[in-house]
């Protein structure tokens, strides 16, 4: 189990973990998910003993660990620029934290046996007596991590380990190595930028933003309730677009969710707020394409651009809504009071600021095209609204 408890690291005044508290249970696999630089390594290398913290704690199976030295702390880490040592084979770079621990005092045989063990479990058995620069990216990455595992790790830190191999092998190594984790019932603690990887692996996700905590919780969790605008907008598989809005509702309680140039009707969206500023999330999994005349939630725009994946398309949809920049969502603006600009009504074509477009997804069969007319009706069950600063405004269903 790891812990950490208010663990902060500061270098001079710049704050870059401030009060992180999670706790890893035994054998769960725990992704850290958050942009370039929000601190995912240092909380790793705090862990492992590598950085001391400026204040708060590790706790490594219910003791404190701060003062133990890394090679005590029993944790194995794999980082981004894996070293391998060049001069040896797979097989004696994979032995080597186990001839470092035993000293002698262990067989050859037994620590060989092991070897051959882990390396048949990330599949290079094959492998072991090749020397790093025979082995390919992913090869030598399977090493490593066969290496770091090799001493049975009461926890195993893995920092974005794939990220320098090619997209279709990361994908395959990844659900290799959160099978094995599993199967394997260490305890792990993960970190990427890249959500998809997040939501595909994780048991839970803490999404981390600017060295703070912004939510801990199941993929599930995190993507169908984020916590703040942040995560909103971070997370979830689809794209999200931000809107500013304002909420009207009538003496019976319904209410009308304004958009500016347009307007979303509601019996439940927001009973008892009147004439608040909200922030509006519109995640493509929120919106489907319906025929121009439909009726009901729909938001109607002309399509500016078609991204065709191939299984599908993503239209961009221009509506004349007015966009929040993701700039909003930072710490900094929200500290600040979330300032967000009133209405300004923007012309349909100013493309520079592609902000307040839709993104919707299409059948690949369909033909939409640019400058054509498209109606898109909103699940307005899944649509997240905010406050001016950042908070999730919560709606409650009425019995
Ligand atoms: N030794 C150091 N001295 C000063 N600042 C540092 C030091 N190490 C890291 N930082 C800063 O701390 C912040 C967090 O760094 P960290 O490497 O933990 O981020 P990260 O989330 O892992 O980023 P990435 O995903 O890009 O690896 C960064 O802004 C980085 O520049």
């Amino acid at each position: 189990m790891i812990e950490t408890r208010e663990l902060t690291k500061a270098y001079g005044r710049r704050v870059v973990v401030d009060a992180v508290s999670m706790a890893v249970g035994p054998g769960e696999f725990m992704v850290v998910l958050g942009p370039s630089g929000c601190g995912k390594s240092t909380i790793l290398r705090m862990i492992a003993g590598l950085e001391d913290p400026t204040s708060g704690e590790v706790v490594l199976d219910n003791r404190v660990a701060n003062q133990l030295s890394a090679r005590d702390r029993g944790v194995a880490m794999v980082f981004q620029d894996f070293a391998l040592y060049p001069h040896l084979t797979a097989r004696e770079n994979i032995a080597m934290p186990l001839r470092i621990a035993h000293a002698g005092a262990r067989s050859l045989a037994d620590d060989m046996r092991r070897v051959e063990q882990v390396a048949g479990y990330f599949g290079v058995a094959d492998l072991l007596d090749r020397k790093p620069g025979q082995l390919s990216g992913g090869q030598r990455q399977r090493v490593a991590v066969a290496r770091a595992i090799v001493r049975d790790p009461r926890a195993f830190l893995l920092d974005e380990p794939l990220s320098q191999v090619d997209a279709h092998l990361r994908q395959q190594l990844r659900r290799e190595i959160a099978r094995l984790a599993r199967r394997l019932r260490v305890t792990t603690l993960y970190v990427t930028h890249d959500q998809q990887e997040a939501l595909a692996l994780a048991d839970r996700i803490v999404v981390l933003e600017s060295g703070r905590v912004r939510q801990i919780g199941t993929p599930q969790e995190i993507s169908s309730d984020p916590a703040d605008v942040f995560v909103a907008g971070f997370v979830g598989a689809a794209r999200t677009t931000l809107v500013q809005g304002a909420v009207y509702t009538d003496r019976r309680g319904s209410s009308v969710l304004d958009l500016g140039e347009q307007a979303l009707n509601s019996d439940r969206v927001l009973p008892g707020r009147h004439t608040d500023r909200v922030v509006v999330a519109l995640r493509t999994d929120a919106l489907r394409p319906v025929p121009v005349d439909a009726e009901g939630p729909v938001l109607r725009g002309t399509v500016s651009f078609v991204e065709d994946l191939g299984a599908e398309l993503l239209v961009h949809v221009a509506t004349g809504l007015v966009g929040v920049p993701a700039a909003y969502a930072s710490p900094d603006a929200q500290r600040s009071g979330g300032r967000v600009a009133p209405h300004q009504r923007r012309p349909l074509d100013d493309l520079e600021e592609p902000f307040g477009e839709l993104v919707v997804r299409a059948p690949a069969g369909t033909r939409p095209r640019v400058g054509e007319a498209f109606a898109v009706e909103v699940d307005l069950d899944r649509v997240f609204l905010f406050d001016r600063s950042g908070g999730r405004i919560r709606v409650e269903a009425e019995a």
